[in-house]
């Protein structure tokens, strides 16, 4: 265990992780700050939700003067809302320092962001494409930046993103310190990576696997059009809390979205046809648990992170196992526990024994759930609901009421008639999603062979990724139910 003193932090620093309540440095955090304050270049892997984003923002603030006006520090991530929330992770970070950092993004007024841009920020946090435009209308200056940072690093590098990040980076001066940080770090970006840097540190935070041992992790097969029951069915059975649903185009979002909305769920989809008003505050809205079900494409899979997420569903397996390892990263942070669970239909089983090969972890069979048994789930969760009431509530006022309906009626049907009122009724619309091809390992080969062709060699494909995401949360009630019943989960 590392604390932040013997990792030399300043006071400033020092004084803000206390009010935010990090005691100790998270392994990536205690091995790469000594590494970056001195200057150096450094790869940082390790799993999600463990603390990269002050592992790369402590340093900044340490390393950065809050009396020069300009931009000294510059951190690229792939998403709006990553780029947001590591800005907002930064300003708590370098409150007492005076160190500032400004998120720059696509979707928000370009005039607002000159503005902000104009008060000399000393930290910026961007997303390629809305950088790039403020450096081709020289609304921003990369001179003066000491450290750039790639949030994300794989994302950032692959297919889709590299262009942009080397007409970026090669704005930025050649004395710069680059850092890397990413959960996931495929050999063939590793390769990529280095080219951009200066004899980096590598580091590696060791794990058995890939994952968070923290996350329980499921498949289930099911055909494709049995998938919106299934769903359904296992919310009703783990009255999941906060809970996002992964899928793999957009349309499909707004499906789910409308499907689970339908069948009287509180759900919203986010993906990056909506507008940016809209993403922010289906956002919110989950965060604040106002939603109980997020369904998304991979635009959400990346390092965002929401407190309290306690199960990520795939409703489609992911096409690349890093895909899968972000996506069910967005639950079990910060040492939490969580649930993943991947809908896999027959055809894709040997797809699924791919993402567990590579990311070194077992995934454990669970048999869909039926109708009768999502009916009794529910059941179940209004009789904790009751349960619940017996011990919290007073009840005194209802005694006499209740004495008089057990002098008429046997206590089974008094007791079956208040679960009946609690219990939502379930609105059994038929929900139709439209069906997409499944993933196969062939597929991905046949793109491999077509990445190979082009030169590059890579095992797998690391082509720009359809945007989405989604998930929900369940049943600590149910689960308490169960484990007074001794019943297994
Ligand atoms: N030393 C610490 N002590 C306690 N909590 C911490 C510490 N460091 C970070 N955290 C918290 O842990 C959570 C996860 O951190 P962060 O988002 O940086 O993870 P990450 O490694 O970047 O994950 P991802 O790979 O998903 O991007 C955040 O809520 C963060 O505030
Ligand atoms: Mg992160």
């Amino acid at each position: 265990m590392t604390t932040f003193k013997e990792l030399n932090v300043s006071a400033p620093i020092l004084k803000a992780l206390e009010s935010m309540g990090f005691e100790e440095a998270t392994p990536i955090q205690a091995q790469t700050i000594p590494h970056a304050i001195e200057g150096k270049d450094v790869i940082g892997q390790a799993q999600t939700g463990t603390g990269k984003t002050a592992a790369f923002g402590i340093p900044m603030i340490e390393l950065f003067d809050a009396n020069i006006k300009a931009v000294q520090g510059l951190v690229v991530a792939p998403t709006r809302e990553l780029a947001i929330q590591v800005a907002a992770e930064i300003n708590r970070l370098g409150k007492f320092k005076s160190i500032r950092a400004l998120a720059v993004y696509g979707g928000q007024h370009m005039d607002r962001q000159i503005r902000a841009l104009k008060d000399r920020p000393q930290i910026v946090v961007a997303t390629p494409g809305r950088l790039l435009d403020h450096l081709r209308r020289r609304t921003i200056r990369l001179h003066d930046i000491k450290v750039a940072v790639l949030d994300e690093a794989d994302e950032m590098l692959n297919m889709g993103f590299i262009d942009d990040i080397k007409e970026i980076l090669n704005v930025i001066p050649t004395e710069r310190q680059t850092l890397l940080f990413s959960a996931t770090m495929p050999k063939e970006i590793r390769e990529i990576a280095t080219t951009l840097m200066k004899q980096p540190v590598e580091i590696k935070v060791k794990a058995k696997e890939m994952t968070v041992e923290n996350i329980d992790q499921y498949f289930m097969e099911v055909p494709e059009r049995f998938k919106f029951d299934t769903l359904t069915n296992h919310f009703d059975i783990h009255s999941p809390t906060l809970a996002i649903v992964f899928t793999r185009t957009k349309k499909r979002v707004d499906e789910i979205t409308d499907g689970l909305q339908v069948r009287g769920f509180r759900a919203e989809g986010i993906h990056g046809d909506l507008t940016q008003g809209k993403r922010m505050s289906v956002l919110n809205k989950f965060k604040h648990g106002r939603i109980e079900v997020l369904v998304a494409t991979d635009v959400a899979a990346r390092g965002l992170d929401i407190s309290g997420v306690t199960h990520v569903y795939n409703f489609d397996i992911p096409q690349d196992p890093e895909s899968y390892v972000h996506r069910i990263g967005r639950t079990g942070r910060a040492g939490r526990t969580g649930e993943a669970i991947s809908f896999v239909t027959p055809r894709e089983m040997s797809h699924l024994r791919l993402i567990e090969q590579v990311t070194k972890s077992k995934m454990k069979r669970l048999v869909p759930p039926t109708n009768q048994e999502a009916a009794r789930g529910k059941q179940q969760a209004s009789a904790e609901k009751m349960l619940q009431t017996i011990e919290k509530e007073d009840l005194k006022s209802f005694n006499q009421t209740a004495t008089e309906l057990l002098e008429d009626h046997d206590s089974i049907s008094v007791v079956s008639a208040a679960l009946k009122l609690l219990t939502k009724e379930r609105k059994d619309v038929p929900v139709r999603i439209s069906s997409v091809q499944p993933i196969s390992v062939k597929n991905v080969r046949g793109r491999e062979s077509k990445r190979r062709q082009s030169g590059s060699g890579g095992k797998r494909f690391y082509g720009k990724r359809p945007q989405g995401s989604g998930g929900g949360r369940g049943g600590r009630r149910q689960g308490n139910f169960q484990k007074r019943r001794g019943r297994q989960k």
